[in-house]
């Protein structure tokens, strides 16, 4: 790769929760996502990432925070732009992509301050936590709190 990807990963609330899985490859705790195709918009991208790898239906997709993740070391960079979002309830929650998730889990703030202390979550995950200092302030601003 000789220029950055543009990741997405999308923040879907469920009471105090988001859904995560992780990933087969590097076993990181992760949201949905996916890379943004040519001439496609953000939002459309959450939108067909979201249905691609779970099934679900989401609602209002809102551009949320962004990160720069740099690490030479292994040949990686990424701009990961983050969403919120709500969902439709009556769209069934599948593992559309097994071979890729594991299932998908509904994760609260102290799940994923544990997987962050951990160094668990996918790199822009990490990244995101490291620029609010804990997990609280940034549940706090995903539930408009
Ligand atoms: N899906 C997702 N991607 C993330 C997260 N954090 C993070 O840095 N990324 C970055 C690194 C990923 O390689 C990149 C693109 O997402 P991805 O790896 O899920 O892409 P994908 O295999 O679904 O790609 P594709 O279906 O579009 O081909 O975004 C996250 O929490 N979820």
């Amino acid at each position: 790769m000789n220029r950055p990807g543009l990741g997405v990963g999308v923040f879907i609330r469920n009471g105090d929760s988001v859904l995560m899985s992780y990933r087969k490859g590097n076993g990181y705790l992760a949201l949905p996502g996916g890379h943004l195709e040519l001439y496609e918009e953000l939002e459309d991208c959450a939108i067909r990432e979201v249905k691609e790898e779970t099934n679900l239906d989401i609602e209002k997709p809102q551009i949320f925070q962004m990160v720069n993740v740099v690490k030479k070391e292994i040949q990686h960079h990424y701009v990961v732009i983050f969403l919120t979002a709500d969902y439709n309830q009556k769209s069934d929650l599948i593992n559309v992509e097994p071979n890729k998730h594991s299932d998908w889990k509904w994760i609260n703030a102290q799940v994923f301050q544990q997987h962050y202390n951990e160094k668990q979550l996918f790199y822009g995950l990490m990244k995101l936590i490291d620029r609010f200092g804990n997990t609280e302030k940034l549940f706090n601003l995903i539930f408009n709190k």
